[in-house]
């Protein structure tokens, strides 16, 4: 039986896609965005402490690369609900057989899919229709003191985007090339405390 929220795993461990069953009818559509027991089901244990939405009208724009550092690790539920992108994953955790590999798909309001960010990675996208709408379900309270990023365009991470980059906000063009001093995100400090 299919079900209302199902889970799959992601190339980069620790990462999965969820689908959404769209129940339709003559009204239009309903879909579950979370849900804790799947979620639980598939070893996610996180539930939405703050749910954000961003509406990003220009094609091409990037926003991103965002990560938070331990004590505010987050898991994130990154939904598309209107528009289209291609949305990306990076792991950046030291100890991890994919540490600083990039993992992208196409997410869109139309594909009924979303991605589930786990501490430790850092998360962007590009936009590649116009006004694109997006919603994150984020396990943690934002912490602007604990918030940080990688350059979306990196060369040591090398993202492919698909498209000639058009907007990109100062925060984020900011972010120094990553260099032999970069340590990832630690994520053993704060266990069981
Ligand atoms: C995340 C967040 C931001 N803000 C404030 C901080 C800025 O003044 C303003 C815009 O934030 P930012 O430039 O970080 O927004 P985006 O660039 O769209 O970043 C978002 O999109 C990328 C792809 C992500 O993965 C992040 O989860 C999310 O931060 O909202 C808040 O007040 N609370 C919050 O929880």
């Amino acid at each position: 039986m299919q079900q209302d929220f199902s889970v799959e795993t992601l190339p980069l461990k620790g990462a999965f896609r969820v689908r959404h069953k769209v129940f339709s009818d003559h009204r239009g559509m309903f879909k579950r965005l979370s849900c804790h027991q799947s979620l639980l089901d598939s070893g996610v244990d996180a539930q939405p402490r703050q749910v954000n939405a961003s509406l990003t009208p220009k094609k091409g724009t990037i926003r991103g690369m965002h990560f938070q550092h331990e004590p505010a690790t987050e898991t994130k539920i990154v939904c598309a609900m209107s528009g289209s992108l291609f949305d990306v994953l990076i792991d950046l955790r030291p100890d991890s057989d994919t540490y600083l590999q990039w993992y992208g798909e196409q997410l869109s309001g139309e594909s009924h899919s979303s991605l589930i960010v786990p501490p430790g990675f850092a998360h962007g996208f590009q936009t590649t229709s116009d006004n694109v709408l997006m919603m994150y379900l984020n396990s943690t309270d934002y912490a602007p003191d604990l918030e940080s990023g990688i350059h979306p365009l990196d060369p040591s991470i090398a993202v492919a985007w698909p498209l000639p980059v058009t907007e990109l906000s100062a925060k984020d063009s900011e972010h120094s090339f990553i260099d032999s001093t970069f340590n990832g995100i630690s994520l053993g400090t704060f266990e069981g405390t």
